[in-house]
């Protein structure tokens, strides 16, 4: 049930049980455990497009979060016999088993335009017995949306925690040995950090140390990391002001930082820029993006549902990155500093890879700020 009141009748599976967020779709093909488990999907409603969902089933080692953080799930075809030499478990016991609502067998093309053509919007879904639409209505319109929404307590981590080795999920040779001994290291304000950044750092030699969003500056420079990175996570940039007030003060330092999405919306907003509510978001894997510096695109996964508006950011910044498809701002850095940020998934698991480089970028800035600091 849409807060406009256009309603979609299916097959519930997943748990029973009544869901509200804001409804959103994302046309990726293939990744839909990761999409479940990206933690910022907190608050919304997934409508995958592509409508054989499941067909893999689940596994311990695809999560990109401790659970599933959208509120419920939307697909064209109920999922019925996982096939994969790597499923511990179907889709339908693993939505239920993590109390996630879902419904199959609906018109998603139809939902999609209606979504497309009218902006993202609240919805309410309910599954069993109860499911009634007029309480799914008033559900939905109850619901308070995602703007001004701060999400991120609900998401990160209450303690710092280190990630040395690449053994939390490791996508080539499942199983590997914990790696030992990395030369880097990289503390991760974890605002709802995706597991795929961490395994990426760890393949580039980066030791991490997750902290709570609200660790303050001078703890994380007592740990002396070589850069600090700023996760993705849910909710709305705007209302994250001390999330911007410890990025104004690492900004007087001279450490390299690296905000992904969610980071990159509080890196723009630090700068003096304004972010904006977007009509119905980016959440696909096949999102072209092009690197204003080499003319070059990037296939890319993104998920947000709000953007940094370039034309508010300050004459220091230097646009890097835009979306072949709105034309929206997808990357920047700083002119003068090892400061720099990126609005998609770069570490998008199952992939595209092809903007993986940008934290190739990240950690080759490392020795450069280091050689400068020695040097003068
Ligand atoms: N993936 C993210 O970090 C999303 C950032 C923010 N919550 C948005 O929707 O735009």
């Amino acid at each position: 049930m849409l807060a406009d009141g256009k309603v979609f009748h299916g097959h519930g599976f997943g748990a029973p049980g009544l869901a509200v967020g804001e409804i959103c779709f994302n046309t990726a093909m293939t990744g839909y455990q990761e999409i479940l488990t990206d933690p910022s999907y907190r608050g919304q409603i997934v409508t995958l497009t592509y409508p054989h969902i499941g067909n893999t089933g689940c596994n311990g080692e695809d999560a990109e979060g401790r659970g599933i953080f959208c509120s419920a799930l939307v697909v064209r075809n109920r999922p019925r016999a996982p096939s994969s030499w790597r499923s511990e478990e179907g889709l339908e016991d693993y939505l239920r088993r993590h109390g996630i609502p879902a419904i199959a067998e609906l018109d998603t093309r139809a939902l999609t335009r209606h979504l497309r053509e009218g902006g993202a919007q609240n919805a309410a879904l309910m599954v069993g017995p109860d499911a009634d639409p007029e309480k799914a209505l008033a559900a939905a319109r109850a619901f308070p949306g995602l703007e001004g929404a701060d999400l991120i307590a609900e998401v990160a981590t209450a303690q710092s925690q280190s990630w040395d080795q690449a053994s939390g999920a490791p996508r080539e040779g499942y199983r590997a040995q914990p790696r030992t001994n990395l030369p880097h290291h990289v503390v991760v304000y974890d605002f709802g950090a995706k597991r795929n950044i961490l395994r990426l750092l760890a393949d580039r030699g980066c030791r991490a140390t997750l902290v709570p969003p609200e660790t303050p500056v001078a703890e994380v420079l007592a740990l002396r990391p070589d850069g600090v990175l700023f996760s993705n996570g849910p909710g709305d940039p705007a209302v994250l002001h001390e999330a911007r007030a410890r990025m104004a003060a690492f900004l007087e330092h001279d450490l390299p930082l690296f905000g992904l999405c969610l980071g990159h919306q509080i890196l723009g907003l630090t700068l003096g820029a304004r972010s904006l509510k977007m009509k119905f978001g980016h959440h696909g894997a096949n999102h072209p993006v092009q690197d204003l510096r080499s003319g070059r695109v990037l296939i890319t996964s993104q998920n947000h549902g709000f953007a940094i508006d370039a034309d508010t950011l300050p004459a220091r910044v230097e646009v890097t990155h835009r979306s072949l498809f709105d034309g929206s701002l997808q990357g920047m850095r700083l002119r003068d500093r090892p400061v720099f940020s990126f609005q998609g998934h770069p570490e998008a698991g199952p992939g595209p890879h092809d903007a993986a480089c940008i934290f190739d970028d990240f950690v080759a800035s490392f020795r450069s700020s280091q050689e400068k600091r020695i040097h003068g």
